[in-house]
């Protein structure tokens, strides 16, 4: 059977939009990437996160076809692509600089990519404004690039991109440069954009929130390595490392060793492991705490004490920074109606069993 008909074959039968398997990118010594596995299901969407220089970007310019890997294979509908190039592989890109053709009306920028596919005169026109449509710019066909917000021109390139329906969309940190309102409303955007076409999304960005809010799951990187590739739940709920507990949301990350008898010695005291954690005695971990599971108590000595150090008012609760006994700081969430201030004592209490343990990793 030859390579093309094996291919088509696994095609029909893949439930994955992409496969990667082993993908490495390294430039000289330097190691941008480590070998990647992951798989990314058609019609998911998929948050690439990590701090900078992760490894994000390299990853996506490797699935685009942008720049070739140092190794490994990648596989589109089953598909071995490793090989094809960025043209061949059919995947639309909006990049974080917009990159429109300044020169050209925004209904001629959106109508671009068909009409360099030689699509005639009107179908162009009507795949160009259901395009603009899609994207909430209706009417906008002859005004120039330099005549929009950062938002409408981040609108435009994505317009560019959905109206010859590639199947994969790459998006790269394409918000980062928009204030807060129009980063929401465009979050809001491409959700029903991914809702409503069933399209596969592979998003990068280094803002958690951002990656929790619109992801079915997240791919958190470090240092050119996957951390975790999970749904933004299992993220927040079972961290499988330090690094994600503490990337991820608010902890706070009790180490310690946990003693015979299955309590965890740590520096501030013997504290409870969490339930379902089955660890050994000798095992050395973090018990990771989220503001919602502590309590903090003015007029009761149970529990740990400490200080107030710090009380941020956010509507209906108040984020209270608390400082215990041995320097350690945490973070506790408290309804807006208890009086607190800084320099108060109290003391910090959580149900025996909530959190998550974390066993050290062997590096
Ligand atoms: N063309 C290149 N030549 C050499 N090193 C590179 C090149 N591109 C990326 N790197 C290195 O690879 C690592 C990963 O970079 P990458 O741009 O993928 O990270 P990132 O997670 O996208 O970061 P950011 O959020 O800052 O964009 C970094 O250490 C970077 O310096």
């Amino acid at each position: 059977m030859n390579d093309r008909l094996q291919n088509s074959m696994t095609a029909v039968s893949s439930p994955f939009k992409l496969s990667i398997r082993g993908l490495y990118k390294a430039y000289g010594d330097a190691v941008a990437l480590e070998r990647v596995t992951m798989d990314v299901l058609t019609g998911e969407f998929v948050t690439l996160l990590g701090p900078s220089g992760s490894g994000k970007s390299t990853l996506l310019q490797l699935i685009c076809g942008l720049v070739p890997p140092s190794g490994g294979r990648l596989f589109i509908d089953g598909a071995d692509r490793t090989q094809a190039s960025a043209a061949e592989r059919d995947i639309g890109v909006v990049f974080q600089n917009y990159a429109l053709f300044p020169h050209l009306t925004v209904g001629e920028n959106v109508a671009f990519p068909l009409r360099i596919r030689g699509l005639e005169r009107s179908v162009i026109l009507r795949r160009m404004e259901a395009a603009l449509g899609m994207v909430g710019l209706t009417g906008y066909t002859e005004r120039m690039p330099s005549e929009l917000s950062g938002g409408q021109q981040q609108r435009v390139a994505l317009a560019r991109c959905l109206v010859y329906q590639p199947s994969l969309i790459l998006m790269d940190e394409s918000f980062s440069a928009l204030d807060r309102n129009r980063r929401l409303v465009l979050q809001d955007e491409v959700r029903r954009i991914h809702r409503e076409t069933g399209t596969t999304f592979i998003f990068v960005t280094h803002d958690q929130e951002e990656a929790m809010t619109m992801s079915d799951r997240i791919c958190l990187m470090n240092r050119g390595r996957v951390e975790q590739f999970d749904t933004p739940r299992a993220l927040y709920d079972t961290p499988r490392t330090v690094f994600a507990a503490d990337f991820i949301g608010t902890s706070t990350i009790l180490q310690g060793v946990v003693r015979p008898g299955g309590r965890l010695a740590t520096p501030v005291g013997d504290l409870p492991l969490p339930d379902g954690s089955s660890v050994s005695a000798g095992t050395k971990g973090a018990l990771v705490l989220r503001p919602e599971h502590l309590r903090l108590h003015t007029d009761d000595e149970t529990g740990l004490r400490g200080v107030v150090e710090d009380v941020t008012f956010g509507g209906a609760e108040q984020r209270v920074r608390f400082r215990l006994g041995n320097d350690q700081k945490i973070v506790v969430q408290v309804p807006a109606t208890l009086a607190l201030s800084a320099g108060q004592a109290a003391t910090v209490r959580w149900n025996a069993g909530d959190g998550h343990f974390i066993p050290d990793q062997e590096a």
